[in-house]
């Protein structure tokens, strides 16, 4: 039973979610669906960035995922790859009927590497995003062959087909960032104990505030 003298502090974990991808491919409406479950079928070039927060609870847990739309063109590269750097989870996204807008992945992927300064790439918690899947087998110009080998070539990252518009997996790519990111501290965790880094608390480093569990 909770002690009703002692607050009750909420924990909360926050995600910086970043969505990539070329202009048009829905980024924005993927953002809006998510956040306030509307679609706009005219929405304008999105320039820069564009950021808002959303609560979210996974078994138990409470987490806010802060999600980055970012401009798509090209010509707006210097306005965006500045929010890069603290990303935890990057939505790499195209369009299913805009197959230039698949071959341009690899290249979103190299710019967020870059620019967001990543060390190890292959460990990196990608989520591969098809949209406007609603459009349907006849405007479909990329195919799942295609989308499985590029997937297998870049570390298997989890991969859906959403629609914005229709609202198909647009809560499932944002739970699947939540996950991602859980797994991904549960490996650092382990990696860092497996490299013997096991803290001792002594009484004298008990009331030592300077001991951290990680080295920066
Ligand atoms: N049919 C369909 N159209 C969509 C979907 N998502 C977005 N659109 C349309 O695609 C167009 C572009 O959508 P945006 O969300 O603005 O695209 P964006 O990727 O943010 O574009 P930039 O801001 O230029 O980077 C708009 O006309 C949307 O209505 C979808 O799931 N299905």
């Amino acid at each position: 039973m909770p002690n009703p003298r002692k607050p009750q502090v909420e924990t909360r974990s926050v995600l910086k979610v970043l969505i990539l991808g070329d202009g048009g491919v829905g980024k924005t409406c993927i953002m809006g669906r998510f956040i306030n479950d509307q679609f706009e079928d005219n929405s304008f070039h999105t320039i820069g960035v564009e950021f808002l927060n959303k609560d979210f609870a996974l078994t138990g847990k409470n987490y806010t995922l802060q999600i980055w739309d970012t401009a798509g063109q090209e010509r707006f590269k210097s306005l965006r790859t500045p929010f890069y750097r603290g990303t935890d989870i990057c939505l790499l996204v195209f369009s299913l009927d805009d197959k230039s807008s698949f071959s341009n992945l690899s290249l979103w992927r190299q710019e967020f590497l870059h620019y967001a300064d990543i060390q190890d790439p292959q460990d990196y918690p990608f989520i591969i995003v098809g949209n406007k899947v609603d459009l349907g087998a006849a405007s479909r110009t990329v195919h799942a062959e295609e989308i499985k080998q590029w997937c297998s070539y870049h570390g298997n990252p989890p991969y859906y087909e959403t629609s914005a518009k229709t609202d198909v997996n647009i809560g499932e790519v944002f739970k699947e960032s939540v996950q991602q990111w859980i797994k991904r501290e549960s490996d650092l965790d382990l990696n860092f104990k497996a490299a013997g880094n096991t803290l001792y608390l002594t009484p004298e480093s008990q009331g030592n505030s300077k001991i951290r569990r990680y080295c920066c």
